[in-house]
């Protein structure tokens, strides 16, 4: 569930890198911090942990230098195959935000730029599935595209349709990307506490205690 994007990436794949890299100007601004981004959740993690949305697996490098026992779960054909290419011998498989291989003793459920790929029904699925597999005081970390509200969205809409940023402004219009208040409905109706920190113009990062 939540694959409709998938040609999205596979167009998207190969030139990933330099998206993140700051190279692709649409992006620019999501992207800006991405490396301190990923350092924020990969700081908060010990134990177990489950990757969703691994992609060209820059966070999975980053949990693995920690020494994490880490399983990524990837969706789309071509990111795996990179991100595998990447890091041989390592816990990668094929499988989305709700439909994943299962395993025990989770203590960490991790994700970057990849949640706002799920409607907020489907949000709502993951967080209870979360809730239900993690071990008694278990966290869930995420970095994510968040709004304020949905006039901060239109905004951004706006604001990237006046830079002539014709591809940013099409996918915050096309993605689930949802609101703070939501989020927070979404995950306390879980069962878990949650907090928020800004950490660019977009992105979020969203720490679910259970
Ligand atoms: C923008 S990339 C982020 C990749 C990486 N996490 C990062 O921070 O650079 C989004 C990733 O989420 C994956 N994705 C899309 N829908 C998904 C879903 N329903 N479940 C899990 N991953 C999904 C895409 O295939 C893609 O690899």
């Amino acid at each position: 569930m939540g694959r409709e994007f998938m040609h999205i990436f596979d167009e998207w794949a190969d030139t990933y890198q330099d998206a993140v890299s700051g190279q692709q100007i649409e992006y620019r601004s999501v992207f800006e911090h991405y490396e301190e981004i990923l350092d924020a959740v990969a700081d908060r993690v010990s134990g177990k942990t489950i990757e969703f949305g691994v992609g060209t697996g820059n966070l999975f490098e980053k949990l693995l230098n920690k020494q994490i026992d880490v399983i990524g779960i990837e969706p789309n054909e071509r990111m795996l195959e990179i991100a595998k290419s990447r890091f041989p011998n390592t816990k990668m498989v094929d499988g989305d935000f709700l439909n994943f291989p299962k395993t025990e003793n989770v203590h960490n459920i991790v994700s970057s730029y990849a949640f706002h790929h799920l409607t907020d029904d489907e949000k709502s699925q993951a967080f209870e599935l979360y809730h239900h597999l993690l071990v008694d005081d278990g966290e869930v970390i995420f970095a994510d595209t968040l709004f304020k509200d949905d006039t901060h969205h239109q905004r951004a809409i706006d604001d990237a349709k006046e830079k002539g940023f014709s591809n940013l402004a099409q996918d915050l219009m096309r993605e689930y990307y949802t609101t703070l208040p939501k989020m927070e409905d979404i995950i306390t109706k879980a069962g878990f506490q949650v907090s928020f920190k800004q950490l660019n113009d977009f992105v979020w990062l969203i720490h679910a205690k259970k």
